[in-house]
C-alpha cells in the first residue's frame, strides 16, 4: 500500500464522519455556498501575474512537521500581499495537519484571492463542503480516481461554479483523465512512492498538455531560476508549499521569490 492508498483509505472514513455530522442541506444553507467563486484561471493568466500558488502546509507525509504553529490568517494574508496569484490551503488533518478551520480563516482574510481547497477528493459531499467553506478551486488527483470519476467530479465542480485543477504524475494519467471540465492541469513533480521531487517531470509533460488548459508545476520548487525555466516551456502556475512554510516568515519568502523571478524574467 503506497502513501496515496493510505490517505484515501483514511479519507473514506473521514468523509463518512463528516456526512454524519453535517448534512448537505446544512452546507447548502451556509453563506459561502451562495458566494460566486473567483477564477483561478484568470488570476494566474492575467498580465503581470506572479503565477505563484502559495500553500499553507503545516505538515506532510514526506517531511513530517514543517511549521505546525503557523497562523492561516497571517500566512495567507501575507502571501496575498506579496502578490501570490492563488492560495492553496491543505484541509487534510490526518496527514498534513490541515483542516477546514484554516480554509475558513484564509477565506475571511483574503476576499479577493482565489483559494484552492487542497485535499483528496473522493466524494461529491466534499465538493459541496468546499463551496460552502469558500473554496474557488478544487484538486482532482488522477492517481486516486478512475477516469470516469474524474470527469463526473469535474463536471460537478463546474456546476457549483468552482474550477478544477487536475493533478497528474505522468503521460498515462494525463491522457486518461483529461476532460472538458478541467481548467488547470498540474504536473506533480513528487514521486509518491519515493517522495523524491524532480522538475524534469514538468518538462517531460509540458508539450503534451493542450494549450487551452493552464499549466501548473507542483512540488519541489524553491528558486526563481526554476520558475523562469518552467515559464519558458509554457507553465503559468507554480505551486509552492514547503519552501515558504519552512522560513521564519513564509510571506516574506514568497515576496522575495516573486521579486527574484521578476528580476530575471521582466
Ligand atoms: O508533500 C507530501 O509529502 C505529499 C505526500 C503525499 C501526497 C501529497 C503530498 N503533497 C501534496 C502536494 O502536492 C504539495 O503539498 C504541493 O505540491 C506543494 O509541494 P511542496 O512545495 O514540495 O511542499
Amino acid at each position: 500500500m503506497n502513501i496515496l492508498d493510505k490517505i484515501i483509505a483514511k479519507k473514506r472514513e473521514e468523509v463518512a464522519e463528516a456526512k454524519a455530522s453535517r448534512s448537505v442541506a446544512e452546507l447548502e444553507r451556509m453563506a459561502g455556498f451562495g458566494r460566486k467563486p473567483l477564477s483561478s484561471f484568470d488570476s494566474l493568466s492575467k498580465a503581470g501575474a506572479s503565477g505563484i500558488i502559495a500553500e499553507f502546509k503545516r505538515r506532510s507525509p514526506s517531511k513530517g512537521d514543517i511549521n505546525v504553529t503557523a497562523s492561516a490568517t497571517e500566512v495567507t494574508s501575507g502571501y496575498s500581499a506579496a502578490g501570490a496569484s492563488v492560495l492553496s490551503v491543505l484541509t487534510d488533518e490526518s496527514f498534513f495537519g490541515g483542516g477546514l478551520p484554516y480554509m475558513r480563516e484564509a477565506r475571511a482574510a483574503n476576499p479577493n484571492t482565489p483559494i484552492l481547497r487542497k485535499d483528496f477528493m473522493i466524494d461529491e459531499y466534499q465538493f459541496i463542503e468546499a463551496k460552502a467553506e469558500g473554496a474557488d478551486l478544487v484538486l482532482l488527483i488522477a492517481a486516486a480516481l478512475k477516469p470516469e470519476e474524474t470527469k463526473e467530479f469535474a463536471r460537478f465542480t463546474q456546476s457549483l461554479g468552482m474550477q478544477v485543477l487536475l493533478e497528474v504524475h505522468n503521460a498515462q494519467e494525463l491522457d486518461a483523465h483529461l476532460n472538458e471540465y478541467v481548467n488547470l492541469v498540474g504536473v506533480n513533480n513528487r514521486d509518491l512512492t519515493t517522495f523524491t521531487t524532480s522538475v524534469q517531470t514538468s518538462y517531460d509533460l509540458a508539450e503534451r498538455i493542450p494549450n487551452e488548459f493552464l499549466k501548473v508545476s507542483e512540488s519541489g520548487i524553491n528558486d526563481a531560476s526554476t520558475i523562469a525555466g518552467l515559464k519558458e516551456v509554457g507553465y503559468q502556475g507554480f505551486l509552492i508549499g514547503e519552501y515558504f512554510m519552512r522560513q521564519p516568515n513564509p510571506a516574506e519568502a514568497c515576496d522575495k521569490l516573486i521579486q527574484d523571478v521578476n528580476s530575471i524574467t521582466v
